[in-house]
């Protein structure tokens, strides 16, 4: 009769001799001691223990080159990154580059950033050579004009600059505007211009002109007033010295103008001694007229 397939029925007995009615008992190997000639016998088998060292042999050599590779400057330990290979060291590279790229668009309130200016009659004639200056500087410039006697014309050539503004809009009401500085210029300058509405004359270069300083004090812009030699009406000394307070005639019909921009050099140093505002006067010499 053929034994049964049953271990457990078969397990050995210590006390039995190792022998049972099927025969003498050999006690079964330890599972270590079995699987070890095992896994020697599959490395040794097809090479595979010599493949095996050499994977490891790479292995290690890039764990301990690697950091080194690193510390040195990449185009010393990759010359191949010139060709084109991307490596951790192109990758930094365009990094950097997006970085100055930022820094170019850094706003104009950081750093070395471009003076704001704002030119107030910016379209008239010494206001559009005074923009074409400023401009030429690098300054980011605004230009605000009614066009009332300025024209488009004369800054038609700075219409796609970037740093270039025109905003239409008359002094004598305010404007809110962040700069730098303000050259306050907008006026009607030619006796048929001012005399064509002598109040609004007037009206532009007191209310205009306290609108401007009004904005140069609220955000800390140096202020410039372009007046002119009118403000010494006929005068009785030549050449006219700065000491010289003039002979004015404050009922005429050039009154508008003159006393106008006495009155705007007036609150021009008022907001200088009352309110510490940086200013300039700068009169123009008129030859003729
Ligand atoms: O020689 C001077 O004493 C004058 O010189 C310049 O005047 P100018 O360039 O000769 O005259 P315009 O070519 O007529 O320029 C005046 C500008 O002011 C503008 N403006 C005039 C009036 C007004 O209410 N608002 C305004 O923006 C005009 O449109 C024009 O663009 C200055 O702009 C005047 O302030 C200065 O009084």
């Amino acid at each position: 009769m053929k034994p049964k397939l049953n271990h457990r029925l078969e397990m050995p007995n210590s006390n039995n001799n190792n022998s049972n009615q099927y025969g003498p008992y050999s006690p079964k190997l330890p599972k270590h001691n079995r699987s070890l000639p095992r896994s020697i016998n599959y490395l040794l088998r097809e090479q595979r223990l010599l493949f095996t060292l050499i994977g490891i042999l790479i292995g290690s050599t890039f764990f301990i080159i690697q950091p080194i590779l690193s510390r040195i400057g990449p185009s010393e330990a990759h010359p191949y990154t010139r060709s084109g290979f991307t490596t951790r060291h192109d990758l930094r590279g365009v990094g950097l580059e997006r970085r100055s790229a930022v820094a170019g668009r850094v706003p104009a309130a950081i750093g070395a950033r471009r003076l704001r200016v704002v030119v107030t009659g910016g379209a008239g004639f010494v206001g559009s050579h005074l923009v074409d200056k400023l401009i030429g500087r690098g300054n980011e410039v605004i230009v605000v004009d009614n066009f009332f006697t300025g024209r488009k014309d004369n800054l038609v050539h700075l219409l796609g600059n970037p740093r270039f503004e025109l905003i239409r809009h008359d002094v004598v009401e305010p404007i809110l505007l962040e700069v730098d500085q303000i050259y306050h210029l907008a006026c009607p300058a030619s006796p048929v211009h001012y005399k064509y509405n002598p109040v609004k004359t007037i009206k532009t270069n007191v209310m205009g002109t306290l609108n401007m300083l009004g904005l140069a004090k609220r955000i800390g812009a140096r202020f410039l007033l372009t007046s002119t030699s009118e403000v010494y009406g006929d005068p009785l000394e030549h050449p006219q010295k700065e000491t010289y307070w003039g002979n004015v005639n404050p009922i005429g019909e050039r009154s508008c103008y003159d006393e106008g921009k006495r009155t705007a050099e007036t609150l021009t140093m008022d907001y200088h001694r009352g309110d510490g505002v940086e200013v300039t006067l700068h009169i123009f010499q008129h030859i003729g007229n």
